[in-house]
């Protein structure tokens, strides 16, 4: 049956694309780089040895070598694809292996301090060309990426000011073919945009989640039992991954105080105004908010992959 995602290309866009950190984005990319033929050969490594096996198992990469040296010798792509703090450790360990001309790549969600921890570790003649898929979902490992994940979605590219324009052209290639809408920013203001509609978000779940879980007069069971669709909601959000998520708030930490004090201030305003019986300002505000759903639905990016969704994963394994 015909998944949506189209054909394969004819000519591959790299012979060798080594992805470090075969989680949820690192799964997901190996399906839809397999998928589409966008690398001639996949290699695929992560730190973790149970996570290794698994991608051997479902056929994910053609390669899974043990030790990242392996992984990257040879590729003339290499995406790194694990936690934001774990970048600067991988970028040290692999600078001595990697081949003259390579792109090095990341999808973090994060971007300046990602570039401040790899520039300096790597090799002159490598390409450092850094990338956001802005597409996920709550859950992590290698079983839960899919090839569809980034199919009209946005991925949002940071080159320096200096990259090479044939490197960054190739890297939005890999990206387009993969089902992306692309758009170049500079790193400092990718993290100032994801900081106000990605990270607080997700602090502001986190917290409702465990203000609602410490509360003293309303047990847990209760709020298990009586949430509802809202609360639910935040608790999809919450369970995303902690380790992933402490990493993109130390990361992004100027960005996410910045947008969080204007949080407060707007929260404030909203206690006053319930505080004063203030219904129309109230009425006010939450018709502005619907608008900005209303609009985001009208731009198709609520639901991205309506006809195959998840259903793709099927593409690498049969
Ligand atoms: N989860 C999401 O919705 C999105 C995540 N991102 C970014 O993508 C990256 C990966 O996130 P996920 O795939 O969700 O996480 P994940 O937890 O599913 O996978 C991360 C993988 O990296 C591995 N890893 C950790 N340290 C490593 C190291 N030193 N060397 C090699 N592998 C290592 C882990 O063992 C794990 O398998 C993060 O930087 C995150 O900020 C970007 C867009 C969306
Ligand atoms: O699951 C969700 O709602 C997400 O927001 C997924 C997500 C998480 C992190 C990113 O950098 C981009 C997307």
């Amino acid at each position: 049956m015909p998944d949506g995602l189209g054909p394969a290309l004819e000519a591959p866009l790299f012979e060798s694309a080594a992805i470090i950190g075969v989680g949820l984005i690192g799964s997901s990319l190996a399906r839809i780089v397999r998928r589409k033929g966008l690398a001639r050969r996949i290699i695929a490594f992560d730190s973790n040895a149970a996570v290794r096996r698994r991608a051997l198992e479902i056929g994910l990469a053609d390669h899974v070598p043990d030790t990242l040296g392996e992984a990257v010798a040879g590729a003339d792509l290499v995406v790194l694809c694990a936690p934001v703090g774990a970048m600067e450790d991988i970028a040290r360990d692999m600078a001595p292996h990697l081949a003259d001309g390579t792109i090095v790549s990341d999808v973090g969600s994060v971007k300046a301090a990602v570039i401040a921890a790899l520039a300096p570790l790597l090799p002159p003649n490598v390409h450092l060309i850094p990338a956001h898929p802005v597409a996920g979902t709550e859950e992590s490992g290698p079983d839960a990426g899919f090839a569809s994940l980034f199919y009209n979605r946005w991925t949002i590219v940071t080159p320096p000011d200096d990259a090479d324009p044939r490197a960054v052209a190739k890297l939005i290639a890999l990206w387009k073919h993969a089902g992306a809408n692309v758009e170049i920013m500079s790193a400092a203001h990718h993290d100032l945009v994801l900081a106000i509609t990605s990270h607080v978000p997700h602090l502001i779940a986190y917290n409702i989640v465990g203000t609602a879980a410490d509360l003293e007069e309303v047990t847990q069971s209760e709020v298990i039992k009586f949430s509802a669709g809202g609360f639910r909601d935040f608790t999809r959000i919450a369970a995303s991954d902690p380790v992933m998520w402490r990493d993109i708030f130390l990361a992004n930490k100027d960005a996410v105080l910045e947008m969080l004090g204007r949080f407060s201030e707007d929260l404030t305003a909203l206690q006053r105004m319930i505080r004063r019986g203030d219904g129309e300002g109230l009425q006010d505000l939450f018709a502005r908010t619907r608008a900005i759903r209303r609009s985001i639905i009208d731009l198709g990016q609520e639901t991205a992959a309506p006809d195959f969704g998840r259903r793709a994963k099927a593409d690498t394994e049969g």
